[in-house]
Formats: structure tokens, C-alpha cells, sequence
């Protein structure tokens, strides 16, 4: 894993991060490459893709969140998007508290452990089903990557959500049939095309409100 790749990508991705945030990510990448051997954690192995397909492209969607101060990421897998914001926005003001929802105990328990050895103390890791979720305070936004078509993704969150609060799902190419398929109730307020640095592949991010 570059560390020199990793600067040029957060630049080319326009984030300043705080001093010891991309050692943090070049922390958390390893631990998964050393993790996945035993919790399978994802498909990826290769270190530099590692960091393009994860890294950068969790990345990818900061500029994108707003002055948001709670964030639910569901069916985070090994923790994705939620530990590469968590290490990017440490210190922010207005501080940025991240609840990750994930129902598979191994994945949970590597987030849990990445999070106490990346000293991240605005991420809390529920290992739950997201339906089971019955959070004190609702979000201001629930964000997903990977975990199932935009109608179910509202379906199953929305009962995390604050009136007037968004759904942001991280797609590939844009997602047309998945759009059409949302509920009436359920409307496309912003769909963002994402350059992800190395990537080479279409990206999107899919901003959905409940009217
Ligand atoms: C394909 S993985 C994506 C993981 C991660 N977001 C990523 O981008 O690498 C989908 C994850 O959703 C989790 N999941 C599926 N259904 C869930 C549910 N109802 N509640 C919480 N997590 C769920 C799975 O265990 C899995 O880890």
C-alpha cells in the first residue's frame, strides 16, 4: 500500500484531512488485508485496490454529506464507508457521530476492534440487524454501499430517519431500474457522479428523500 498513491488520491478527491488521518488509513487497510484472511471480509487482496475500491472510494462521498452531525451506515460489512469517514472527519466541527449497523458478529467484532486500535470514539458499531435498530435520536442521513437495491434500502431504514432526513446509496453506473422501482413516497433529490482516483469504474451517489 502507497502511502504517496494515497496523498495524490485524496487530493485529487479535493479533502484535506486532519494530521494523522491517512496514517490511520493506511492502518485500517492492513488490518483488513491481515483480517480478511480469517473473517473474509471482502473479495479484494490486492493492496492497491485495496485502497482505490475502499479506501478512495468511501472517500469518494465526504464533499457530498453536508453539515450532517449523525450518520447510520447500514450493512457495513467490514466497515465500509463507515471507518474511512470516521478516520477523515476525527476533530470536525460540528462533530460527526457515525453509528455502524452490521448483522454478521465476526464483521461487527473487526470493526469493534479497528475502532479501539484506531482510537475512532465517533463510531459506534452495532451488530444488529438494521430492522432491530431503535436508535435514542434519529439520523440525518443513513448511507449504504453494496447492501441491496435503493427500495430496500429505504424500506429497511427508514424508520432511522429524522423528517427530512437523507438516504445516500453508493452505486456504480446509474441506477435507472432501481430508481423506477422506489416507492411513490420516495424521491431522487440528487444523483452525483463520483470520480474515484484509479478507479476506472462509474460511481454514483444516489441522494433520496422521503416526501
Ligand atoms: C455486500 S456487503 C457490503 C459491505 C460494505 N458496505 C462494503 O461496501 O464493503 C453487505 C453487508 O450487509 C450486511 N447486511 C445484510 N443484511 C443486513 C441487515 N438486515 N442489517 C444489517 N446488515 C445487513 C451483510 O452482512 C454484509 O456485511
Amino acid at each position: 500500500m502507497s502511502a504517496v498513491t494515497l496523498e495524490r488520491g485524496l487530493a485529487e478527491l479535493g479533502l484535506e484531512l486532519p494530521a494523522d488521518a491517512q496514517g490511520k488509513l493506511l492502518a485500517f487497510a492492513a488490518l483488513l488485508a491481515k483480517w480478511n484472511k480469517v473473517y473474509n471480509l471482502t473479495s479484494i487482496r490486492d493492496a492497491g485496490q485495496m485502497l482505490t475500491h475502499h479506501l478512495l472510494d468511501s472517500l469518494a462521498v465526504l464533499p457530498h454529506l453536508g453539515d450532517i452531525e449523525r450518520l447510520a451506515d447500514v450493512g457495513s460489512g467490514g466497515g465500509l464507508p463507515c471507518i474511512p469517514l470516521a478516520i477523515a472527519t476525527q476533530g470536525r466541527e460540528p462533530v460527526l457521530a457515525i453509528s455502524s449497523i452490521e448483522t454478521v458478529n465476526k464483521k461487527a467484532s473487526f470493526q469493534q476492534q479497528a475502532k479501539i486500535e484506531l482510537g475512532l470514539a465517533t463510531l459506534t458499531v452495532l451488530n444488529e440487524r438494521v430492522e432491530n435498530v431503535r436508535p435514542d435520536r434519529p439520523f440525518d442521513a443513513v448511507i449504504s454501499r453494496a447492501f441491496s437495491e435503493l427500495a430496500d434500502f429505504v424500506g429497511l431504514t427508514q424508520h432511522l430517519l429524522r423528517p427530512g432526513g437523507r438516504f445516500l446509496a453508493m452505486k456504480g453506473v446509474y441506477p435507472d431500474d432501481e430508481i423506477a422501482r422506489l416507492p411513490a413516497n420516495f424521491r431522487v433529490v440528487e444523483a452525483v457522479p463520483l470520480t474515484v482516483p484509479g478507479l476506472g469504474a462509474e460511481r454514483h451517489l444516489i441522494i433520496v428523500e422521503k416526501s
